[in-house]
């Protein structure tokens, strides 16, 4: 397997002066080139784990480390993708495209024609003098993702980047997105997504962590065995034999989170 990229090492996340136990004991390693997603109830700390992994929240105890290196941030390394698209409205498709190079320094003509190119790759060609306004929230998404791809960081933290959308254009983003990830030449970019959607992580990830709220922690920690690549498959996938066991498993440790922070609760 590859180096690791990014690393938990015993951590504990306290917040607040009753403090909520956010995660207790967490540990894992993500190897460069890896697809990982994170799944669990609301509030089992997927999110600050991301915050983590940016260096923007650091560990009560328990150590970080990315490249092996405490996070800091900003980092150019690091790409980001949320469920709202984030788009600067006062500027076009190709100009919001080329953010993530103009702060990198990249000359203008190779900015535009890299801004075009993956616009193109996300199905945008023939779109880029658009504003954010002149587009669906699907358009936008891929502009987001268009942006995103353009800087090639070499982890990209997706925080639930494709919940705002509806389930067709969904998949056909999931699809597209994993397109562009597993053509990827030379080492594929290493990927964190944080997702409340369990079919999403077992069919986009390489592994699948499900996390138990209250304290936040691992419940799971499985590796998909589903060959790659997938982007032209995946409606396929969903009503395999294979995939139904895949989810069933994830599901029966969700379905633990919710029994025991239900018991909490009482
Ligand atoms: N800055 C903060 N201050 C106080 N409490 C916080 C802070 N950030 C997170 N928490 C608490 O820590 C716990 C974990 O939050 P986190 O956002 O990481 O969970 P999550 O799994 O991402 O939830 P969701 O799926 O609802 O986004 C929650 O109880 C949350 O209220």
């Amino acid at each position: 397997m590859s180096d690791t990229l990014l690393s938990f090492r015993d951590i504990t996340q306290k917040f607040g002066a009753s403090p909520t136990l956010a995660l207790r004991d967490v540990s894992f390693d993500v190897p460069e080139g890896q697809f990982i997603a994170v799944v669990g109830a609301s509030g089992c700390g997927k999110t600050t784990l991301l915050n983590m992994a940016a260096g923007l929240v650091e560990p009560t105890s328990g150590t970080v480390a990315l490249s092996g290196k405490a996070p800091r941030c900003p980092n150019y390394d690091l790409g980001f993708m949320f469920a709202r698209d984030a788009l600067l409205p006062w500027r076009s498709a190709v100009r919001n495209v080329q953010l993530p190079l103009e702060a990198r320094g990249l000359p203008r003509r190779a900015r535009k024609e890299m801004a075009e190119r993956m616009l193109g790759l996300v199905g945008l060609g023939g779109r880029e003098h658009q504003y954010p306004a002149q587009l669906s929230q699907g358009m936008r998404q891929r502009v987001a993702l268009a942006r995103t791809l353009a800087a090639d960081p070499r982890l990209l933290l997706m925080d639930e980047p494709f919940a705002a959308l509806d389930a067709r254009t969904r998949l056909h983003m999931q699809a597209e997105f994993l397109r562009i990830w597993e053509t990827t030449e030379g080492t594929r970019r290493t990927v964190f997504l944080v997702t409340h959607d369990l079919q999403e992580a077992a069919l986009m990830a390489d592994r699948v962590i499900v996390m138990l709220p209250s304290p936040g922690r691992i419940a799971v920690d499985l590796t998909v065995e589903l060959p790659r690549p997938r982007a032209d498959v995946l409606e396929e996938i969903i009503f395999t034999e294979q995939f139904r066991e895949i989810q069933a498993e994830l599901f029966a440790h969700l379905e633990g989170a919710v029994a025991v922070s239900g018991k909490g609760a009482s």
